[in-house]
């Protein structure tokens, strides 16, 4: 048991009956460290004094014991169990928040709303809307044009919350700051939900009112799980023809397995939706004024009730099944207050047992402000998430990281852009508080930065600030690092850890069209790279090109596009490639001799061992089992740079290897001869040789493929697909649409879109998303290896 709890656990056993106790306890509790403060006297009742005076020691004991293994970890939990009063107060006002939700579900529409409902913005602007203005956070003019978020963009807002005296029951205003990314849909751009969500402390999880949950709300869901981000959901759209927000609420409980219940009703649905009833406080909540900014409440309307009492009481019977007040509250058959079952949703929610769930239009103007007061009541504030750093001067021993201003800071660097100011790099602040002018430290390459200027992101625009406080999101400028950096001020040993990375599936050969423009292209090329760790650029050893990767056409044709305006680049591109893997099938022997010894220094290496599979398609492994020292320790750490070199560079397609196992387990030395390079090179030839012998394979990306169009397109689409070879995994019939799941090869899914498009009218829509390597058919590897040998014999013949 940890030092800490020990010192705890002493404290709590059964208390002592005498005078002085309480005196003692006083005298205790303002010298302890407060983690090990006694807590209520209810759970402390004085008993005996000898009782006391053990208590005491056992418990002192323990501080000192804690205080010699863990002196750091023991302020921090200590601090978390007991934030200072005005901390507390400050951090109960903040809410860091992302908004995350499958394609086109409006995201940014409701954000606009947020923006306008909280004074941010003075007009709303739609996204595609007719004026061509375009929404706020939708600042790049790509987006605007293509009416699709590319980036995410950060902003912050004020929201004044009506918030009940409890004692005189009294409104009274309550002001709440957020911060809030807006995510894109898109999957191509995954990474920038990927690392919003690292750094936010809970999400708002859009669903479409008609569609429910959809495959990228999928991806979102298994997103937030990662970072265990607590979710409220918002169903937008009411006002479309088949809303219908039941079938979202059955989506989160049977396909996201997250138990969730509506906490509103919808008063009216698709163009006669005119706001929700409340089933916590049982009131109708109406957006009424030219934008809906006026917010009227009114009794629920009386044909609404009994769906109201049905919804309500459904809502109690999930909340008991996640949380024991309710379950106790229920079993005891009593009718939980409005403020009991609050405060459920909101233990619930935190605790990632539960998501409540709204609904509203945010086209419509309508239910967008009782979202907000949701993220208030239900999302978690800085002080309640629980973040951890690795102490790197401690072994690596997790420290939870604590929202004080007070202590030392701790930031992590989660986005970078390039700005007509320099790099702009977005922080994190996790612990103490980021001052402008101060100098801090990269965990990683221990450089020292100063930080010139710090400010608050509003989409593109930007506010200086002096200083930041913890617990808050902000942007700085001249820190130059990689995305996913952590700083600290000096004395700290900490880590974060970052965001996960997909691979990328697709590439394309990539050059600019005149030779004049090849800085401007490097410059882009080099930008790209360091803002979207997603976006890969390597040269082709063998034919000299650059090729970019990416995460599908769309992400690498929306670069293409950025260097044509951004940087007045023209590039011609290769035809877009798989990012094909190979893979071994059975174990191979080698007994490998690099030998050069014709007069003069010569060159001598022998390697002895086995590849095999390593059992499953993932990371390759390389180990040396040399007994007798025949190889010495210098020139196995060159064999293992050679097995990593050969696994970048496979010997069928030259595409990267996986699930291989090499091992080195005798070779010869040459006094004189050998060398690290030797050793490098004869385990390449080695691997090449037993690779080709061991049943190689190529390996291909499966793309889990959604696809949604009206009924009549179904047979027009299993066509389609039966052309490609997909596996239908899954058809959701739906009364107007359906929804047809499949595992599909990403090469045969170019220029799938268009086929999509003539197959539909134009009405059907998919998406697709890496899901795993496969073997690639038998035939299709053959024609794969067969150019790539003509293709190489051509460049020697160069
Ligand atoms: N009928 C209706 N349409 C809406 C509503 N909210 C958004 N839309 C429309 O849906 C489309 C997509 O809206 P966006 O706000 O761009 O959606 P998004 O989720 O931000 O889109 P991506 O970031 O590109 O995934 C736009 O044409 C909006 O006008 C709504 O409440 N009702």
């Amino acid at each position: 048991m940890r030092a800490t709890a020990l010192a705890r656990n002493a404290l709590r056993q059964p208390a002592l009956r005498s005078a002085e106790w309480a005196a003692c306890r006083r005298s205790f509790a303002s010298s302890a460290p407060p983690s090990i403060r006694p807590q209520t006297s209810s759970k402390l009742a004085p008993r005996t004094a000898q009782w006391q005076s053990c208590r005491w020691q056992s418990a002192a004991a323990a501080i000192q014991e804690a205080a010699a293994h863990d002196p750091t970890n023991l302020t921090q939990d200590a601090i978390v169990e007991n934030l200072d009063p005005k901390e507390a107060a400050r951090l109960d006002k903040v809410r860091n928040i992302g908004i995350a939700a499958h394609i086109d579900s409006g995201k940014t529409t409701a954000t606009e709303r947020v923006l306008f409902y909280t004074g941010r913005i003075k007009d709303i602007h739609e996204v595609r809307g007719k004026d061509a203005v375009g929404a706020k956070m939708d600042s790049m003019d790509l987006e605007r044009e293509k009416g699709i978020t590319i980036q995410s963009a950060a902003t912050f807002c004020d929201w004044i919350k009506k918030t009940p005296d409890p004692v005189t029951g009294e409104l009274k205003d309550e002001k709440y700051h957020i911060n809030l990314i807006d995510t894109p849909g898109h999957i191509d751009f995954t990474i920038e939900v990927e690392r919003a969500l690292r750094v936010l402390d809970g999400a708002v999880m859009i669903l479409c009112a008609v569609s429910g949950v959809q495959s990228q709300t999928v991806t979102v869901d298994r997103q937030m799980k990662r970072y265990n981000v607590p979710r409220i959901s918002f169903v937008n759209k009411m006002d479309r023809a088949g809303a219908n927000p039941w079938k979202a609420v059955e989506g989160i409980n049977q396909k996201l397995k997250i138990p969730a219940a509506a906490v509103q009703i919808p008063i009216g649905a698709e163009n006669e939706f005119k706001g929700v009833v409340d089933l916590i406080r049982m009131k109708a909540i109406y957006s009424e004024g030219e934008n809906g900014e006026i917010v009227r409440e009114d009794e629920c309307p009386a044909d609404l009730k009994s769906l109201a009492e049905e919804k309500r009481a459904l809502l109690i019977e999930t909340l008991a099944d996640v949380d024991e007040n309710i379950a106790e509250i229920f079993l005891d058959e009593r009718t939980p207050s409005p403020d009991e079952i609050k405060a459920a949703i909101r233990r619930a929610t935190i605790s990632l047992k539960f998501s409540p769930v709204l609904m509203g239009s945010a086209l419509a103007d309508k239910s967008v402000q009782p979202m907000l007061d949701a993220v208030v009541d239900y999302l978690p504030n800085p002080a309640e998430v629980e973040n951890l750093a690795l102490d790197r001067k401690r072994s690596e021993t997790p420290v939870k990281l604590v929202s004080y201003n007070s202590l030392p800071f701790v930031g992590l660097a989660f986005k970078l852009e390039e700005s007509n100011f320099g790099q702009l790099t977005y922080i994190r602040v996790y612990q103490g508080s980021l001052k402008k002018g101060a100098n801090v430290f990269n965990a990683r390459t221990g450089q020292k930065v100063k930080v010139p200027r710090i400010v608050r992101m509003h989409s593109n625009e930007m506010e200086e600030v002096q200083e930041i406080g913890a617990g808050e999101i902000c942007a700085v400028f001249g820190v130059d690092c990689a995305s996913g950096d952590t700083f600290t001020e000096g004395g700290l040993g900490y880590s974060m850890n970052s965001m996960f990375v997909p691979d990328a599936v697709i590439s394309l050969s990539i050059a600019p069209k005149n030779t004049k423009d090849t800085p401007n292209f490097s410059k882009a090329i080099s930008r790209f790279q360091r803002e979207d760790p997603t976006f890969r650029v390597h040269n082709d050893s063998e034919s000299g090109e650059t090729i970019i990767s990416g995460m599908g056409e769309l992400h690498l044709s929306i670069y293409v596009e950025r260097m044509k305006r951004e940087y007045k680049v023209e590039v011609v591109t290769g035809q877009p490639q798989v990012a094909y893997r190979e893979t071994i099938q059975s174990r191979v022997p080698f007994d490998h001799t690099l030998k050069k010894q014709t007069g003069g220094a010569g060159d001598f290496a022998r390697v002895v061992g086995f590849m095999e599979p390593t059992g499953q398609l993932g990371e390759n492994e390389f180990e040396q089992a040399i007994t007798g020292g025949t190889i010495s320790e210098k020139f196995l750490l060159a064999c293992d740079k050679g097995f990593n070199a050969s696994c970048m560079n496979g010997p069928l397609l030259g595409h990267k290897v996986m699930g291989t196992y090499m091992q080195i387990n005798d070779g010869a030395t040459h006094m004189t001869d050998s060398s690290e390079l030797a050793f490098k090179n004869a385990t390449q030839q080695a691997f090449r040789k037993a690779f080709l012998a061991a049943s190689p394979q190529v390996l291909e990306p499966l793309m889990k493929t959604v696809i949604n169009a009206p009924n009549e397109f179904q047979g027009n689409i299993v066509g389609l697909l039966n052309k490609r070879n997909a596996t239908i995994n899954d058809t959701e019939i739906g009364a107007e649409d359906f929804t047809l799941t499949a595992d599909c090869s990403l090469n045969s899914m170019f220029g799938f879109s268009s086929q999509l498009r003539a197959a539909t009218q134009g009405k059907g829509e998919f998406s697709m998303e890496f899901s795993h390597y496969a073997p690639a058919p038998m035939q299709l590897q053959k024609e794969l290896v067969a150019k790539h040998e003509k293709e190489r014999a051509e460049k020697n013949k160069k």
